[in-house]
């Protein structure tokens, strides 16, 4: 493993009751570095983002950001060490405004509400004519960025996005593109991202990913990219 690994992944399994969907994986992220995660639908993305944040238990191996473990700690306390989180879906409290969502974010950071919803206009500007709106009334990409910046807002050191083109116009994917690449190299942001969309994870990652059946296969030059059947198995070496 990297000594200079920010947020490192030990040999991680997990999985629903007796079912097993995480089957030892492994890798790592170091500050300022964007990690594409590929896999196709059902190989445990998502099941590794939850388990990495704490709402699912990981039946064995270890869970490191910054040399700290985290495998047993609840999910509360790992948002508090620096674990932010943009869950598929976005998950928006619809009934708050973007204001009070992006303060939501912050509320165990405690920073003061008015420094945190000026630095996510200052980041995110789109969200400035929206801050008085109720989340649910936004669109989809914009309700992205909203889930981005509340994720922001609790000052993480390590950002884990969970397929955040899903249902976004695509003049907003490359405002997130953008935004993404200058955070995580402005704020050393270890980034993990769970994507479908080849050429989102082409274009931001620094290291792509190739998950299948609950273990890294692979590591993915970005040349070899546009080329890559996600379905194809792969033989199976952990990266
Ligand atoms: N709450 C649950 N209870 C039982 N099994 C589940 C649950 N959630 C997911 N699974 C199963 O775990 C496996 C991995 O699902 P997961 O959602 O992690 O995959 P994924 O790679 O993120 O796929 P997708 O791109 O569709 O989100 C699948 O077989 C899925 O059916």
């Amino acid at each position: 493993m990297n000594e200079q690994s920010l947020f490192t992944a030990s040999e991680l399994r997990a999985g629903y009751g007796r079912v097993p969907v995480l089957d030892g994986v492994t890798f790592s992220a170091r500050q300022a570095e964007i990690v594409g995660l590929l896999g196709p639908n059902g190989m445990g993305k998502t099941t590794l983002l939850k388990t990495l944040i704490g709402v699912l238990p990981c039946s064995s191996g270890s869970i490191l950001l910054d040399g700290v473990e985290l495998r047993t700690m609840p999910a509360h306390e790992r948002a508090r060490l620096g674990i932010g989180y943009v869950p598929q879906g976005r998950e928006i409290f619809a009934g708050l405004t973007v204001r009070e969502n992006i303060a939501f974010g912050a509320a165990s950071s405690g920073r003061a509400r008015r420094a945190v919803i000026e630095r996510a206009v200052a980041d995110f500007p789109v969200l400035e004519r929206l801050l008085d709106r109720k989340g649910g009334a936004l669109s989809g990409g914009e309700q992205q960025i909203l889930a981005l910046a509340r994720a922001l807002a609790g000052d993480p050191r390590v950002l884990l996005l969970d397929e955040p083109t899903e249902g976004v116009a695509p003049a907003i994917v490359e405002d997130i593109e953008r935004q993404l690449i200058k955070l995580a190299r402005e704020r050393s942001l270890a980034v993990v991202v769970v994507e479908q969309d080849v050429d989102f994870l082409a274009t931001v990652s620094d290291r792509i990913l190739q998950m299948q059946k609950g273990r890294i296969v692979r590591e993915v030059p970005a040349a070899d990219l546009a080329e890559t059947d996600i379905f194809a198995p792969v033989s199976q070496t952990n990266s």
